[in-house]
């Protein structure tokens, strides 16, 4: 018999609760890299970036049409004077005139409006007639009006998207400096396992976990060092866990976490370093795990337990690994997104635990309605892959057609 407490004797810890130990317990890598920015999709600010130029970097036309002085504006037209595509020099605008202006070139000097060319008509001696009243500035984007030089772009800790990438590129940066990447030790533990592409056997069951974690950390920018599955074993693990500590900034372990005597990472954790919290209140999820491998959780190397059911092994990630993940990459971990959505079932709902049922949302009645994406077992992965959100039922409450309950988005962990 295993010598750990049997999980339903102990207070679970609240979903919140959990989240916060998680936050408080990631301590930033050090160790920076300069990476080509055509590289950095995914990757951490070191510091934060401030402008190195003026963006616009010249006031230039929003609409291809006309630059004019909108004084000058008069019952005979404006006779074209200028033609300014983009990537000209910056012209005069010569008195009594105006130019043929496309979107995106300088405005020239002297122009205070762009007429769009569908807001005017030309006469047959080629003159331009407005055919509305305009304000003065009209469609002209004036230089440094998104970014000045020297304001701050980007803050340290920020994740590159694509978004924060073309601002980068805008200003010409081709280069950045980004933390290096957390690297993650990933094992799987369980005698039935095997790898997918092999021939199964009765009684065997296909690593799924590690692939799916194996995807969610590489998903996360992270380095993955796969240590593969390992038997249900303690001498096994305590091989496995003790390559881990020497070579990753994180462990992240699935299966063998519950209490039977078959599950030997928690009394291997103990022996090689300590649990900090062990159960959340959640369904699936409950036996979720923090702890480390040395001498505690400030100096060792943090160790996340996820539940061997491939379903409680996801929710574990997303809503408890995910910020402790962050926070050791120098990010600022995000609340968790929540918001009101109707359910369209009814179910029973959960005792003593939060339950996170897998739904997708229909929005053909305007507003969504959540519905169930299938099974629910922990072990039921086909619900899990169709579904678009969690609706978050609260302990002890039933779920009643019609009745509001909070929505988790999944695309939130995307990011
Ligand atoms: N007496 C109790 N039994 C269990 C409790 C409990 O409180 N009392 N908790 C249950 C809950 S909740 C969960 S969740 C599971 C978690 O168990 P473990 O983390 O120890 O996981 P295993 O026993 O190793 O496996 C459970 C299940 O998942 C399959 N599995 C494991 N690893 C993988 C993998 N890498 N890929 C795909 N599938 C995997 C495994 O074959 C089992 O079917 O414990 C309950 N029991
Ligand atoms: O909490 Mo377990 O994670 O129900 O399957």
């Amino acid at each position: 018999m295993s010598g750990c407490a049997d999980i339903t004797s102990l207070a679970l810890l609240d979903l919140f609760d959990a989240r916060r130990r998680m936050i408080a317990a990631a301590r930033p890598i050090c160790g920076n890299e300069k990476i080509a920015l055509s590289q950095a999709a995914g990757r951490v600010l070191v510091d934060k970036v401030l402008a190195p130029l003026d963006i616009p970097g010249i006031d230039n036309s929003a609409m291809d049409g006309y630059a004019l002085r909108l004084n000058e504006v008069c019952e005979d037209g404006l006779p074209v004077k200028l033609r300014v595509p983009a990537g000209a020099e910056v012209l005069c605008l010569p008195a009594m005139g105006c130019a043929r202006i496309f979107t995106g070139a300088p405005v020239p000097i002297g122009a205070d409006a762009v007429i769009p060319q569908e807001r005017v008509h030309l006469d047959d001696d080629e003159r331009v007639h407005i055919d509305d009243e305009f304000a003065k500035g009209v469609n002209i984007r004036r230089r440094g009006e998104d970014t000045c030089e020297g304001d701050i772009l980007l803050s340290a800790g920020t994740r590159l998207n694509a978004a924060a990438i073309a601002l980068l590129a805008s200003h010409g940066i081709g280069e950045i400096d980004v933390l290096r990447r957390l690297k993650v030790a990933l094992v799987s533990t369980g005698n039935e396992l095997i790898e997918p592409g092999t021939s199964r056997a009765p009684g065997q069951v296909y690593d799924s976990n590690r692939a799916m974690l194996k995807a969610l950390l590489m998903q996360s920018s992270c380095d993955v060092l796969d240590l593969g599955v390992t038997a249900d074993n303690a001498t096994e693990l305590q091989k496995t866990f003790s390559q881990a500590r020497d070579e990753a900034d994180l462990v992240v372990c699935t299966g063998g976490i519950s209490v039977g005597e078959e599950d030997h990472v928690r009394p291997v954790l103990e022996r090689f370093g300590g649990v900090s919290f062990y159960g959340v209140a959640i369904k699936p999820g409950k036996p979720f795990t923090l702890g480390y491998l040395g001498d505690s959780l400030e100096t060792g190397i943090p160790f996340v337990g996820l539940p061997g059911n491939p379903v409680a092994s996801l929710v574990g990630w997303q809503l408890l690994a995910l910020p402790l993940v962050h926070g050791c990459q120098g990010r600022i971990p995000a609340e968790l997104q929540q918001f009101p959505v109707t359910a369209g079932f009814s179910r029973q709902g959960p005792r003593g635990r939060r339950e996170l049922l897998r739904v997708v949302l229909d929005w053909y009645s305007g507003a969504p309605i959540a519905h169930l994406a299938g099974g629910q077992g922990s072990h039921m992965l086909s619900a899990a892959s169709q579904s678009e959100g969690y609706l978050v039922i609260e302990a002890n409450q039933d779920v009643e057609e019609g009745h509001v309950h909070l929505y988790c988005p999944i695309a939130q962990f995307l990011d």
